[in-house]
């Protein structure tokens, strides 16, 4: 079962869809007769839109990929609202007026749900859950919510569970009450022990569920943290005998898995639907020259993608901070596809990858009526692509073999020749242009990837020492 391990029904209301999930987790059977008998849950989008937008997404393009993550969370779009405004009220997001049509219009509408497009405060989220009839969730909590039905590893799971516990926190309904009746003194935590549910009668269930939250992230956090250093553990072994790493990263659908599938034939689930990855394979792949690799497929980013889950998805997106070439797929077929790319790339540089040598895919070249009409020369060392359709695939590899040869640094080493294996090493992940048996060992001169320039450092020859000066 994908849910969060740990889940209350008093917590669930900032989620979406979860109290039929819920009641899968207790009964099977009931999960398919609720999800044959029940309609859709029927939602209303809201923007705001200020006057001169900074960014680069228009409220109208955000509302159409807002769509698009209700509909992939099963969510039937019914209507949306736009409103114009300098910033979000912060008090009702949308300003009080506008609010209260809000309200009218989602009791016309007959409204389960409505989203919006922004992270709503959560004196934003409480004030309108007073107002409005319907929930109230935000695409943070529509994220979080496929983030949580997608999550397939372990990791992945402690992940998104972490992410979701540190977005309902602040959250929790009745703040006030809760705090006032805290602290209770003597009366307190002497007499029960401070365990769940065993404390002073004056506690409330929120103050309860409030520290269970805090228990259950601290846990995670230790899991996550050890499971990080497994996986650290499994990279260092992975760089003494293996290859150049690729990573290959990009826009939500925006057919990352589908071209990773096609390098690689891993067989990968590639979806029309937003976020359809979320752990990250790795595979080995054999580029034209011979040269191989180590291919990764990744999460895929959004606009807007909550920042609770940047800092939870660190461990994962360490694969990108370690690799030695970015793959950016770009869908080239779609109308935001520049939008899309800076996205990536300014989340590449919040992560610390925006410097990486990178290759740019443009792919899905098979829905343009005119591929000749792509600009290339936006893009860092493009090239144009169907991963569906397998074209261009091969101009890809060379590109890859390219942008890698020319990210290596030129060696002169005499290996000792008990090291066999670092011979061994530089002819499979480096170039040799000369070999040579001598006195001390095997003198090679080539080409090398930075990554694993480390191990041969103490077999410089002189002659590059000198060089170094
Ligand atoms: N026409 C066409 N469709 C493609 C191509 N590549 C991928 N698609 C489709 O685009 C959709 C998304 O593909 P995925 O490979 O799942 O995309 P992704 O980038 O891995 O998506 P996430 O894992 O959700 O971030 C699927 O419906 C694919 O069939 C292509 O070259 N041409
Ligand atoms: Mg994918």
């Amino acid at each position: 079962m994908l849910l969060p391990r740990f889940w209350d029904s008093s917590i669930s209301r900032a989620g979406f869809l979860s109290t039929r999930l819920e009641v899968a987790t207790a009964n099977r059977e009931r999960l398919h007769y609720t999800h044959t008998r029940t309609r859709p849950e029927q939602a209303l989008l809201v923007a705001v839109e200020a006057d001169e937008h900074d960014g680069m997404w228009s409220a109208e393009d955000s509302l159409t990929e807002l769509t698009a993550l209700a509909q992939t969370a099963g969510a039937l779009v019914v209507g949306s609202l736009v409103q114009r405004l300098p910033h979000p009220d912060p008090l009702t997001y949308l300003g009080k007026g506008r609010a209260q049509e809000l309200a009218d219009l989602e009791k016309q509408l007959h409204c389960d749900l409505v989203i919006f497009d922004d992270e709503l405060t959560p004196t934003q989220q409480h004030t309108l859950e007073k107002m409005l009839h319907a929930r109230v969730i935000d695409r943070t909590a529509l994220i979080l919510d496929i983030f949580a039905r997608r999550a397939l590893s372990r990791e992945g799971r402690l992940q998104v569970e972490l992410a979701q516990l540190e977005y309902r926190l602040p959250r929790l309904a009745g703040n006030n009450l809760a705090l006032s009746r805290q602290g209770g003194g003597s009366r307190g935590v002497g007499a029960a022990g401070g365990a769940i549910g065993i404390r002073g009668p004056g506690e409330t269930k929120l103050e309860v569920d409030r520290r269970r939250i805090r228990r259950r992230v601290a846990e995670l956090r230790e899991e996550i943290e050890q499971i990080r250093m497994q996986r650290a553990v499994q990279r260092r072994q992975r760089i003494t005998r293996s290859m150049p790493h690729v990573a290959v990263v990009g826009y939500t659908n925006a057919g990352k898995s589908t071209l990773f599938n096609a390098l690689t034939a891993a067989g990968v689930l590639a979806e029309n639907k937003l976020f359809a990855t979320l752990d990250p394979i790795t595979r080995h792949l054999v580029l034209p020259g011979n040269q191989e690799i180590l291919l990764s497929d990744t999460v895929g980013f959004i606009q807007k993608l909550p920042t609770h889950l940047i800092a939870a998805f660190r461990a994962t997106l360490e694969e990108v901070l370690n690799a030695d070439i970015l793959l950016e797929v770009v869908d080239a077929s779609h109308v935001n596809a520049i939008e899309q790319s800076v996205t990536v790339n300014m989340l590449l540089d919040e992560l610390g990858a925006g410097e990486k040598p990178r290759v740019t895919v443009l792919n899905k070249v098979d829905l343009l009526d005119d591929p000749t009409d792509l600009d290339l020369t936006l893009y860092p060392n493009a090239v144009p692509v169907s991963a569906r359709e397998g074209q261009g695939l091969e101009a890809l590899g060379d590109m890859i073999a390219t942008v890698l040869a020319t990210h290596m640094g030129t060696v002169e080493v005499v290996i000792p020749f008990d090291r066999g294996d670092l011979v061994e090493l530089f002819h499979r992940r480096g170039y040799v242009e000369h070999m040579e048996y001598q006195t001390q060992g095997t003198l090679l001169i080539g080409r090398l990837p930075r990554s694993i320039a480390a191990f041969y450092r103490p077999f410089v020859t002189t002659f590059q020492r000198e060089l170094a000066y």
